[in-house]
């Protein structure tokens, strides 16, 4: 059993927050475009790592006292949901109740809270927390050079893009298999991931930022694809599937947006998608509405085709059980689901860990947000590892499905390393 303690109606700053989370071991960050929603934590009460069940228990024995509307867990599930031996690189995910958290509030403000084991220690700890913040220094984006980029496997995995699509053409029932590949890149020196978040933040605005950082490894995203959002009975949710670079010019952008509009293939991996989403929310006993045409999503380096999709849950809706049915989706499995995983885990050697896998934040009042924990890298010391994934259907070609990859490498190589770079 724990207390917690608010403070509201704060005027605070990022960088302060970031700051103050810095100088902790275990901290995560989160905020969407708009920077509408921020939940920053430090500090575990209690952590957990692992499958959806496993992190469902843990959550479901957690007992708060006081103003619990405004307490969260924060993490990430593992996108495999058998436990992996490699616990270095955050393979199994990683959850915990944080002591304190930082979360703005409708009007822009900030709320604190923090959770302790006594009413006492909540406030001491609430006031201490306070003076942290009055007098952070204030943290600054850094920009690393690269020293080294090795492409992992990529001929292995050019290999494996072409006996996907043979088995896809094989196995009539197979349609689609979203195959990865990393990119290992080093640094002039050690990355420090809130200087890397405050990056993702200037480099690419129009998405999430979002960073996990637990022991020596941390694990950062500029996604622009959430999974769910929820607040009480009505979700959000969306597909993002179907890819193209972006112009130089304002005609040139337009006429890759239009092409992509067009494109059968992009067209189609985009469909299975939404296809997907919706039956499964329905299988959920959801109303789901989203409209027939896609729009067009822009990032800064890269286009989607994009269907929002929102609706109502039924009234029996529980979080863990949406998200076991919802992840993975075909924008980052395949369809179906199953055999694509199966051909997911014969193709790819090391296991996704946070890639593509549900990141965010859960409150003990039904409300929560997750997003898709792509277009991003493993934080070691100097090193970083990069994930990228693209759909193979029956009609790919292996060249293009690399050149896709290091589209999406993009965002994050320019997260770490600026303009210039790639
Ligand atoms: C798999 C990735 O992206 C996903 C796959 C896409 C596609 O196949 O077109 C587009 C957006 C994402 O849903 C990635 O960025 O690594």
């Amino acid at each position: 059993m724990y207390v917690l303690k608010t403070q509201r109606d704060l005027k605070l700053n990022v960088a302060q927050i970031a700051a103050v989370a810095s100088t902790h071991e275990t901290r995560f960050f989160f905020e969407n475009s708009q920077q509408t929603t921020q939940y920053f934590g430090w500090q575990p009460l209690t952590s957990t790592t692992g499958s959806f069940d496993r992190v469902q228990a843990w959550f479901t024995q957690l007992t708060i006292e006081g103003d619990t509307e405004m307490a969260a867990i924060l993490g990430g599930f593992p996108f495999e949901q058998e436990p992996s031996d490699e616990t270095g690189a955050l393979s199994n995910g990683f959850f915990f109740l944080p002591a304190v958290m930082v979360q703005r509030q409708a009007d822009g403000r900030f709320c604190i809270s923090v959770i302790q084991e006594t009413a006492a220690t909540a406030e001491q700890m609430l006031k201490e927390t306070l003076h942290q913040l009055d007098t952070a220094d204030v943290l600054l984006p850094a920009q690393y050079h690269m020293s080294t980029e090795t492409a992992v496997a990529a001929d292995a995995w050019a290999a494996g893009v072409q006996e996907t699509v043979a088995e896809i053409k094989r196995d009539r029932t197979l349609k689609k298999v979203v195959l990865a590949r990393q990119l290992r890149v080093t640094a002039d020196r050690r990355f420090a991931p809130e200087r890397v978040w405050l990056n993702a933040r200037q480099q690419n605005p129009e998405a999430y930022h979002v960073l996990l950082k637990v022991n020596g490894t941390a694990f950062i995203s500029n996604t622009p694809e959430r999974l769910i959002k929820f607040d009480h009975d009505q979700f959000q949710t969306a597909a993002v599937a179907g890819t193209a670079p972006r112009g130089t010019t304002k005609e040139q952008d337009d006429q890759l947006a239009t092409q992509l509009q067009r494109d059968d293939k992009n067209q189609r991996e985009h469909r299975y998608v939404v296809d997907t989403i919706a039956a499964t929310l329905r299988t959920q006993q959801a109303v789901v509405e989203y409209d027939t045409t896609p729009q067009i999503l822009k990032n800064k380096n890269v286009q989607h085709l994009y269907t929002p999709i929102t609706g109502t849950l039924a009234s029996n809706w529980s979080p863990f059980t949406l998200l076991a049915a919802l992840h993975p989706t075909p924008a980052l499995g395949g369809v179906p689901r199953n055999q694509a995983l199966r051909v997911i885990g014969q193709v790819e050697h090391e296991p996704r860990g946070l890639f593509g896998a549900p990141i965010g934040y859960l409150t003990f009042h039904q409300t929560g947000e997750f997003v898709v924990g792509i277009r991003s890298a493993v934080l070691r010391q100097a090193s970083a590892t990069l994930f990228a994934g693209a759909g193979i259907v029956s009609e790919s070609v292996a060249e293009t499905e690399l050149a896709e990859t290091q589209l999406k490498f993009k965002p994050m190589l320019q997260t770490l390393f600026g303009e210039d770079e790639k």
